[in-house]
């Protein structure tokens, strides 16, 4: 199958967006020979064993400009200036530029959904597919699947380096202790991060489910590089949608359409089709909702003889759940991610880190239009929920007292809130300059005290200026918190009045047209977001099919 297939006039199905959710059901919709599949996406296609090696890199480097979104920017609170937004643009979508990490969530998130009127969505009903998309290399049982198009696999305790190591640790003294399956154990402590990838190689929902074979099947067009612009509508149903390609124009026919453009190009496809709050089409939910995880990185200076070793490329080795306790919240809703190393040159193999993030978040934003561009508007209002904010305030804490512990402290040191990005993207661009800046400040980090204070001080402002004055580090959090890749909720599934799809992710009131992506979660999940969207397209593949039988 060529990357840039003739778009056909008419398909049974066609899905808008080759993303994580796009590529699960363009297989798995595609098994039945007699249904054509039609797979629309605005970015580039690569053939199986021709994709680029940043995609393919098990370190990941691929959320970079030509594989993202152009000009896409959020107000990540009201008043802020709206700042670059990384969304995928290109075959896999997310998946194809994530971090990799493979969570499913908790037991407790999706009976949440069904508890919110998402009928069929519980824990009980969702897990048979969380088995099915994985190959678990880890763990069995029957809360993992063997045979799954998605292998995941962790690092053992035993290889993980210095400051991980150091890190675990600490935790196990303040009453975290080490465990075991992320995806099968909900209580708090320190884990190895499951892994969405073999040792040195990616594995995107691309590459797993429109491998060579899947790509063959004469009822499956895989159209790149071609952007939905609109669903056409006749009275209530959805009839097919236009689409540009190079400049040009085509209306392409369907049977069914379904939306898996990701939770902020969904919400704006229907807005921009006249389906929303006071449009044609009166749904009051479309691009309410907006979710995400609120997340603050702190860093380390690691000591020489604490560094990752050079053959273990990946960055993610062990992570730490744990239960804030404050009034009002869930269990296990803070999530740590433990990092030997941020970069894979000089100065990112010496700088360590703890990633602070609140995965049971409350607040919500917003995905609406902009007048004048027709573009996506996007407003996160993190930290909004005033719970969001006193959870990562007390991270900033909780990390401060890891940091504090005396074996921690023999493999890292000098904590520092690295937000002076400019200067981070500087001294990571490959170009010769920063090459040689990079040194620089890389053998800065082995100088005299006051000299490498001030390097460090350069990046951000470091962890112990903060914590003497509650009200500055409460300022500190809400000016800083940076957005995740996890969006969701934009075109809620429920039953009430202002859900966008029911149970079934069919759109309220519109005949022919469903959404199956991140943006149909009721609320978002305690996990990152790739592996939950993987099992909602496999779940809405088996309820399409069902209803052609
Ligand atoms: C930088 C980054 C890091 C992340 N790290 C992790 C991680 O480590 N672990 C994890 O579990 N999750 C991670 N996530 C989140 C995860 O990738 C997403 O939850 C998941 O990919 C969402 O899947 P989706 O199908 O909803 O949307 P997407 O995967 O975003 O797919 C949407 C697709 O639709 C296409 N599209 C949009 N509009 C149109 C249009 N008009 N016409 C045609 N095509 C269109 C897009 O180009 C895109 O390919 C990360 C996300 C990002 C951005």
């Amino acid at each position: 199958m060529r990357p840039d297939a003739v778009l056909p006039a008419r398909a049974d199905v066609i899905i808008v967006g080759g993303g994580t959710a796009g590529c699960v059901l363009a297989s798995r919709l595609s098994e039945d020979p007699r249904v054509s599949v039609l797979l629309v996406e605005a970015g580039r296609d690569h053939l199986p064993g021709h994709e680029p090696d940043d995609i393919m890199d098990s370190f990941p480097r691929a959320a970079t400009p030509g594989h993202l979104w152009p000009g896409l920017t959020a107000e990540r609170r009201p008043g802020q200036p709206p700042r670059p937004f990384e969304q995928a643009r290109v075959v896999g979508g997310g998946s194809s530029v994530m971090g990799m990490l493979a969570m499913r969530g908790l037991p407790a998130d999706y009976d949440g959904w069904a508890a919110a009127g998402a009928e069929g969505w519980g824990w009980a009903d969702v897990l048979p597919y969380f088995r099915r998309l994985e190959r678990d290399l880890d763990f069995g049982g029957p809360a993992h699947g063997r045979e799954g198009p998605l292998p995941v696999r962790r690092h053992p305790p035993e290889s993980w380096p210095p400051f991980c190591r150091a890190v675990t640790a600490a935790a196990a003294r303040q009453g975290l202790p080490l465990a075991g399956d992320l995806n099968d154990d909900a209580s708090d402590g320190i884990y190895p991060v499951p892994m969405n990838n073999s040792a040195r190689h990616r594995v995107s929902a691309a590459t797993a489910y429109l491998d060579a074979a899947v790509r063959t099947r004469p009822n499956l067009i895989i159209a790149a590089r071609c952007s939905v612009t609109a669903i056409r509508l006749r009275e209530r149903r959805a009839v097919g949608v236009d689409v540009v390609r190079d400049g040009a124009a085509r209306a392409v026919e369907a049977g069914e359409v379904i939306l898996s453009a990701g939770a902020i190009h969904s919400p704006a496809l229907l807005l921009r089709s006249g389906i929303g709050p006071g449009l044609a089409i009166d749904r009051p939910g479309v691009g309410a909702d907006l979710q995400n995880h609120p997340l603050l990185p702190l860093s380390v200076v690691l000591r020489r003889d604490a560094v990752q070793p050079p053959d273990v490329r990946p960055a993610f080795q062990n992570c730490l759940r744990y239960s804030s306790g404050h009034p009002g919240t869930p269990a296990a809703d803070m999530f740590v991610t433990i990092l030997n190393k941020t970069g894979l040159h000089p100065l990112g193999r010496r700088i360590g880190g703890l990633m602070l993030a609140v995965y049971g978040s409350f607040s919500r934003g917003s995905v609406s239009l902009d007048p004048a561009t027709g573009t996506p508007r996007i407003g996160f209002d993190l930290l909004g929920d005033e719970r969001d904010e006193a959870r990562l305030a007390g991270a900033v804490r909780f990390a401060a007292a890891l940091l504090a512990d005396e074996e921690v402290r023999r493999t890292a040191d000098q904590p520092f809130f690295p937000i002076n990005g400019a200067l981070v993207q500087r001294l990571s661009r490959p170009e010769p300059a920063s090459r040689i800046v990079n040194r620089l400040a890389t053998a800065m980090l082995d100088a005299p005290a006051l000299l490498r204070g001030w390097a460090v001080g350069v990046a951000g402002p470091p962890l112990r200026t903060l914590l003497d004055d509650e009200e500055r580090l409460h300022r500190f959090v809400r000016e800083n918190a940076v957005p995740t890749g996890h969006v969701c909720g934009t075109c809620r599934m429920g039953s009430d009045e202002a859900a966008v799809v029911d149970g079934r992710l069919r759109v309220r009131g519109v005949a022919g047209l469903r959404v199956v992506d991140a943006s149909v979660m009721p609320a978002i999940v305690r996990a990152n977001t790739n592996i939950p969207v993987v099992m909602i397209a496999e779940k809405a593949a088996d309820i399409i099919k069902g209803e052609r039988t």
